[in-house]
């Protein structure tokens, strides 16, 4: 199976000499899906604004569908960034003043594609008679869809989802997850999204724990509580590293 996303040896020191990442290496393999799990500063976000390219690492190297990102630079790297990844936030960073139809089809003029119909997606999404309203005109988890949908347009090599559910009740957070496995397994993408909630990481194929910038295991088809378990665990060792 081919790789959608490689890093390699990753580290990342802010300039406040907070290392958040202290050497993550792993693989994303394409169409599937990935939690990506920790204690609260484990690295979790910022391993994903690295993969992503939205932030650089200190060093390592960051590979998506098999060119390496890390190798790019600047206007390279966004252009290279906006045509083969996509982003999902927590609070769905759409343009105010521009319509669902104009929020998804954002990244394919960004990224200097050629214009597509939206309707195929806007209406797989659920969203097929909300094409010309403002983002103000919905609920959170339809805002959520719009950018699952912005994400999708460009068939990216992979999709980082930041939170996706944190600002969303529960059948709104589910109704999202369920969405984000019909990315995967209808539309053969891949998605590798940050969750401290192990009901959302039970969504995914698998579970990638972190712990202080360093990898901590993973887990193969997870259920909730087994999640919840490991997370306690990881949490006691923290705690216990920390005293
Ligand atoms: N821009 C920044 N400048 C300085 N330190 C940062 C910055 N961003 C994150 N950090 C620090 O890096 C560490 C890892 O942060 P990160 O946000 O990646 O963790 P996380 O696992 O996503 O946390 P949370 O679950 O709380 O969102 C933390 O100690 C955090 O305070």
């Amino acid at each position: 199976m081919n790789d959608a996303v490689r890093v390699e040896s990753l580290y990342k020191t802010y300039d406040n000499g907070v290392t958040a990442l202290d050497g993550v290496s792993a693989a994303f393999a394409s169409g599937t899906f990935t939690a990506v799990m920790g204690p609260s500063g484990s690295g979790k976000s910022t391993l994903l604004q690295c993969a992503a390219g939205l932030d650089e690492p200190t060093a390592g190297r960051v590979f998506i569908g098999g060119t390496e990102l890390t190798a790019t630079k600047d206007t390279a790297r966004t252009k290279f960034r906006r045509g083969r990844v996509g982003f999902v936030f927590q609070d769905y960073n759409l343009l105010p003043s521009l319509t669902v139809e104009q929020n998804v089809l954002l990244p394919l003029r960004l990224a200097g594609k050629r214009r597509k119909d939206p309707k195929a997606i806007l209406g797989r999404l659920g969203l097929g008679d909300r094409t010309h309203e403002l983002p103000e005109r919905l609920s959170g988890g339809q805002r959520q869809r719009v950018a699952v949908a912005r994400a999708l347009v460009t068939e990216p090599a992979v999709i980082f989802a930041d939170e996706p559910t944190g600002a969303l009740d529960m059948r709104s957070a589910r109704e999202v997850l369920t969405l984000l496995r019909a990315v995967v397994h209808e539309f053969g993408r891949t998605v590798v999204m940050v969750t401290h909630d192990p009901v959302a990481a039970a969504h995914a194929d698998s579970v990638l724990f972190l712990a202080d910038g360093r990898l901590a295991g993973s887990l193969a088809r997870p259920t909730a509580e087994a999640v919840a378990e490991r997370l306690a665990h990881l949490g006691d060792l923290t705690t216990r590293i920390a005293a």
